[in-house]
């Protein structure tokens, strides 16, 4: 369904079909249909394989990504994929990830739905994945392990902390594979956040059950642009950590900017029990709000956010230059009303200025700001 998804969205089928037959020890054919789903129309995406039954480890699978021809984006994604499937399957099974043997989950033709997905999803260059409640179906499931209720274990496992909902109707509606894209591809979980949408992907397996339309939609587009107020506008995400060596504080405030982060800072506080720790502070629009809280989660040893929705007042910004001993030195002004209320001299241009003449930074600093007073239109005494 999602590899349907994809390809009507727009994601070429040489695309999927290259990556596929790159990690394939064997062709795999790959042939779209438009197909009806309870009276509307949707794509899937045929994949046939001489052999569906070979069992792999997932040892075999990872040295089938590895030696393969792919780019990096697409390797990345499908091994995070496995991996996540190795985890859980050995965690349902009570063994380790290197000993899980996939038996279904590690046939051709899984390996074709794990690789073409990531492919398309690499093709589209996502800044984000919004995934909604997961529709699990209900009832019960025959398959290697016998007979398992729906979910199966390695799906419950897989959307344990994700939204999920049983129905409907009494079939297996997301498998291991599904659930294990859906998961390492997320940024996040919830309903279809404003965006203004491009293209809707519709794809379809091979059920087609009376109750509903059994397909799974795929919306590309733009994130909505920031608002000033509510729940698009800009957030403060903030997090106590203790636990922290403190010398890696500059690269996470250096990531989270990088990140797209309006702002980044540090408090010092004390903690329960007397701890030394830190609060973390970054300030994001909404569009970057995904990309930060990641960087987050991935730099620090946080297990939570706080998330606050804030108003902000920006003066309108505007930059001139000021001669200071021959050397050229930005100004920062701010407009309140179209009134210059403040002239700010760079810092790293006084900085170069006082190093090249050898004077104190402190002198240069005050002839900048000298050079600068001139710029402020009028000070406004009811600011
Ligand atoms: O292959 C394995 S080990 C496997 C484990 C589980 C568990 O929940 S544990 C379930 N299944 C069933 O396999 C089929 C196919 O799944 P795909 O992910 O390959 O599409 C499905 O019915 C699962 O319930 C297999
Ligand atoms: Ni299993």
């Amino acid at each position: 369904m999602l590899l349907g998804a994809l390809v009507s969205a727009g994601v070429p089928l040489e695309v999927v079909a290259g990556a596929v037959d790159a990690v394939a020890p064997e062709h795999v054919a790959l042939t779209p249909e438009t197909v009806s789903r309870n009276g509307f129309a949707a794509t899937r995406l045929h994949v046939d394989v001489a052999d569906s039954s070979t069992h792999r480890t997932w040892r075999d699978v990872a040295a089938l990504l590895a030696a393969a021809g792919l780019p990096d984006a697409v390797r990345l994604r499908a091994h995070a994929t496995f991996e996540r499937l190795a985890v859980a399957e050995a965690a349902v099974h009570g063994t380790s990830p290197e000993d899980v043997h996939f038996h279904e989950v590690g046939a051709l033709d899984a390996i074709a739905d794990v690789v073409g997905v990531c492919a398309g999803l690499a093709h589209l260059g996502l800044d984000a994945l919004v995934v909604s409640p997961v529709a699990v179906g209900s009832g019960r499931v025959h398959g290697a392990h016998g007979e398992m209720p729906v979910p199966p274990p390695a799906v419950a496992e897989l959307l344990r902390g994700v939204p999920s909902h049983a129905g409907p109707g009494e079939r297996e509606l997301c498998t291991p594979t599904g659930a294990a894209l859906l998961t390492a591809h997320a940024t996040s979980y919830g309903v279809q956040p404003a965006m203004t949408v491009r293209v809707v992907g519709v794809g379809a397996g091979g059920r087609d059950p009376a109750t509903h339309a059994n397909v799974l939609r795929l919306f590309v587009g733009e994130a909505a642009s920031e608002t000033p107020n509510g729940t698009d506008g800009p957030l403060l995400l903030e997090t106590n950590v203790d636990d922290l060596d403190p010398r890696l504080w500059p690269n996470v405030l250096a990531a989270l900017l990088t990140a797209g982060a309006s702002d980044a800072w540090l408090v010092p506080i004390l903690m329960k029990k007397g701890r030394p720790a830190h609060t973390l502070h970054a300030l994001v629009s909404a569009v970057h709000a995904d990309a930060v809280r990641t960087e987050i989660f991935r730099q620090t040893s946080t297990i939570g956010l706080r998330e606050i929705a804030i108003g902000k007042t920006a003066l309108d910004r505007d930059m001139r230059t000021v001669q200071v001993d021959g050397h050229e030195v930005h100004v920062k002004l701010a407009l309140h009303n179209g009134v210059v209320v403040n002239a700010q001299p760079e810092y790293d241009d006084v900085v170069r200025a006082a190093t090249s003449t050898g004077r104190p930074v402190k002198e240069v600093l005050a002839d900048a700001v000298a050079a600068s007073r001139p710029l402020v239109t009028r000070t406004a005494p009811d600011l």
